[in-house]
């Protein structure tokens, strides 16, 4: 068994520690960020070090990229695979994931969500805590499905879009690259690229 390093002592990677923790993959799970030295703890966790710290070790643990920023995380993830390292899938074993559907590398699928038949989730995604997407969609790179929110069968999600908790799109709409969609919006219509859209139907409010 390896090692697994987080990479982002955040909130958001407690939780990643919590899932990885239950899937029993990995002898261990330690933090790395980049203010370490500065910082030492992430909740109950320790810091080990920074990503020069991971850079220099010999023997090398799978990673994880535990940032919530989405392009920051996949600008991370790919600068550690380019020098070697494997990005690990966590996927909680409470989660329930098809046999049929697709998780990229350095995704972490949380507890209580679905992914279900034939849905593609890219690579460096996010699919939170009780989170659906349903058959058929597509998620591209570096996506993040919050909390609670429902993709609707063969929904496409461009990369680097966040849906946003308790969200949801109905079935075949297509939301583009760069799309932030609010807090408890409803989808109804196709989203283009870079837009922010709220609301119950969704409406544009940025593009
Ligand atoms: C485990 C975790 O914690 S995962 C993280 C979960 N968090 C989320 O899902 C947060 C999702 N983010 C949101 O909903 C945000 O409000 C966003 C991205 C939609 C908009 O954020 P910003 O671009 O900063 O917009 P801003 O806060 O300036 O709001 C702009 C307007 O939209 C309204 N608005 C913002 N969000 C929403 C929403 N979800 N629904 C309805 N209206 C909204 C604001 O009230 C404001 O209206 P006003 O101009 O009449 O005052």
């Amino acid at each position: 068994m390896k090692t697994l390093a987080i990479i982002g002592a955040s909130g958001h990677g407690k939780v990643v520690a919590d899932a990885a923790r239950s899937c029993c993959l990995w002898k261990d799970i330690v933090f790395y960020d980049d203010a370490w030295p500065a910082k030492t703890r992430n909740g109950n966790s320790d810091i080990v070090g920074n990503t020069q710290s991971l850079l220099d070790l010999d023997d090398r643990p799978d990673i994880i990229v535990a940032i919530g920023n989405n392009k920051v995380r996949l600008a991370k993830q790919q600068q550690l695979i380019a020098v070697g390292f494997t990005a690990a899938t966590v996927v909680h074993p409470r989660a329930v994931v098809s046999v049929a559907a697709v998780i990229g590398s350095g995704s972490v699928v949380m507890a209580g969500a679905v992914v279900n038949a034939d849905a593609v989730v890219g690579v460096a995604s996010i699919v939170n805590s009780n989170a659906v997407v349903e058959h058929d969609c597509v998620l591209g790179d570096a996506v993040h499905i919050s909390p609670g929110a429902c993709l609707a069968g063969g929904v496409i999600v461009g990369e680097f879009s966040w849906i946003g908790i308790g969200a949801s799109a109905i079935q075949l709409k297509r939301i583009g690259k760069n799309v932030k969609v609010g807090a408890g919006a409803a989808v109804v219509n196709d989203l283009p690229d870079g837009v922010t859209a709220v609301g119950v139907p969704a409406k544009i409010i940025k593009s």
